[in-house]
């Protein structure tokens, strides 16, 4: 059974839903913590989404330099599949294992509501089980949801096909309508939308999240 980790940061709110939707899929849910330079063998990590450092500075830019963060670049260079949710999309930047950067939203409010999106690219390890296309729903929430990047990165993103998913109705003002990417390797992912919170039929409009994590545990079975 392959076994998926989940970092705890201070402030992180989403992380035990995170490891409840990696039990539900089929994988071992494994609790890793900031302050540990180990992540303990898993075969895959999720960054969740939250208020790391009560987003002080910026979101995500203090739990940047915790202690499991360099173990988590490292093996994310390596090729591990990483995704960050919301918060983990955020610290993903900061860590520049994915480019660009999180603005406020453009009417300055936390948004919280169901948005539709289309998958763009299933040539990522936590894509991988989504037709080119689909359009799905996962529920948004956040204050810093804006994505910029420089006029080259942004080209660059479209022509390496790194964009993973668009809002059909850009709630934040994110450049390019952007709503998640991946690295050039595929095996990052960060999106702001949070599909561990569509998993399940009593919590949620949508079951669409659950594809994430199939993916992912699809693509390690794949994988010798
Ligand atoms: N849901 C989240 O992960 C929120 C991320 C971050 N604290 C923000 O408000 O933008």
């Amino acid at each position: 059974m392959p076994r998926i980790g989940v970092v705890t940061f201070p402030g992180s709110l989403d992380d035990h839903d995170a490891l409840r939707a990696v039990r539900l899929a089929g994988a071992e849910a494994v609790p890793l913590w900031h302050g540990s330079d180990s992540t303990e063998g898993v075969d895959a990590i999720v960054l969740p989404g939250g208020f790391s450092y009560g987003d002080y500075l910026r979101c995500g830019a203090i739990a940047r330099f915790s202690p499991v963060m360099d173990t988590v670049i490292d093996a994310a260079r390596k090729g591990m599949p990483v995704l960050g949710i919301c918060n983990g999309f955020q610290l993903l930047c900061e860590a520049h294992l994915l480019e660009g950067a999180m603005i406020r939203n453009a009417n300055q409010q936390f948004i919280c509501r169901d948005e539709r999106l289309r998958v763009e690219t299933i040539d990522t390890t936590w894509t991988c089980a989504f037709a080119k296309g689909d359009e799905i729903t996962i529920v948004l929430k956040n204050g810093e949801g804006n994505f910029q990047a420089s006029p080259e990165t942004l080209r660059k993103l479209e022509e390496n096909d790194q964009v993973v998913f668009r809002y059909l109705d850009n709630p934040n003002g994110s450049a390019n309508d952007i709503a998640g990417i991946t690295n050039e390797r595929g095996n990052v992912v960060g999106l702001m939308p949070h599909p561990e919170h569509n998993v399940e039929d009593l919590t949620s409009p949508s079951l669409d999240g659950q594809k994430f994590f199939e993916s992912v545990i699809s693509f390690l079975g794949t994988r010798v």
